[in-house]
């Protein structure tokens, strides 16, 4: 057996995928919104699952679509265990509702965002990748494009952040469970990522290079620009 097939199935991934979707308008809870004929999470799990790294994929879904959402996913799954349960009101509670449900035999566990559809399977192998190799929490990120302004409440421009130093963060994001367990007991709901609250707890975050195709579907433009890039 290769060490790469020893690798095989040791990653739980989390899957957050019962957020309403305001910002991208009408349509249902976002996840479940189509993009070419199958439904955001559809795609999403289609990708992590077929990461040799990952042996369990557990999704959050909208409350009162747990059952439909375990029949939506039944054929993308066939590699992976699968499991869902019922999300909650933030991304925070329905991230800790999938970690209370991973098996005991996970030691690594990503969380991803089901609106980062398009996220190759390579990044989520990276991400793991890294944890293995030591990091106990480890994010992908990108180098940001635009200038970045601190702007105060009522529009004024306070200061120009120094660009070079800023990283836009992405998902998946690998931890020890050890930390994320211990992340998310500690935390106040406070907006940010996992990784942030790991940050919090004085864990060292570290960064491995993110992908422009794990962009977060969150305003229409970007369903729009989803679905030009399906086909890459
Ligand atoms: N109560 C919530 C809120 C968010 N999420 C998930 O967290 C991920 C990232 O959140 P975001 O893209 O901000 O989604 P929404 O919260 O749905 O978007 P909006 O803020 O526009 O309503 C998404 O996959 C979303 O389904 C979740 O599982 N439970
Ligand atoms: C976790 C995340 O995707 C990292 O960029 C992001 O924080 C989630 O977005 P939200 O708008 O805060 O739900």
């Amino acid at each position: 057996m290769t060490a790469q097939q020893r690798m095989r199935g040791d990653v739980a991934v989390l899957v957050p995928a019962a957020g309403q979707g305001i910002r991208l308008g009408p349509g249902g809870p976002k996840a479940l919104r189509s993009l070419r004929g199958e439904p955001l999470l559809v795609h999403a799990v289609r990708r992590v699952a077929a990461a040799p790294c990952v042996g369990c994929v557990v999704v959050a879904a909208p409350a009162d679509s747990v059952a439909a959402v375990r029949d939506l996913l039944s054929s993308v799954h066939e590699h992976v265990e699968l499991l869902v349960v019922a999300g909650g009101t933030t991304r925070q509670e329905s991230v800790a509702a999938a970690l209370g449900a991973v098996p005991d035999r996970y030691d690594i566990v990503l969380v991803h965002d089901a609106a980062r559809a398009l996220t190759p399977p390579e990044l989520v192998e990276r991400v793991a990748a890294a944890v293995r190799d030591g990091h106990a929490a480890v994010i992908p990120a990108l180098p940001v494009v635009d200038t970045i302004k601190h702007v105060q409440p009522n529009g004024e421009v306070l200061a120009t952040l120094d660009r070079s130093a800023l990283r836009a963060a992405q998902t998946p994001q690998g931890f020890l469970r050890s930390v994320l367990v211990e992340a998310h007991a500690a935390a106040v709901d406070d907006h940010t990522d996992d990784a942030g609250m790991a940050e919090k707890m004085g864990v060292p975050v570290w960064t491995v290079p993110g992908e422009e195709l794990a962009l977060k579907i969150t305003r229409p433009l970007d369903l729009a620009i989803a679905e030009l890039l399906l086909d890459r």
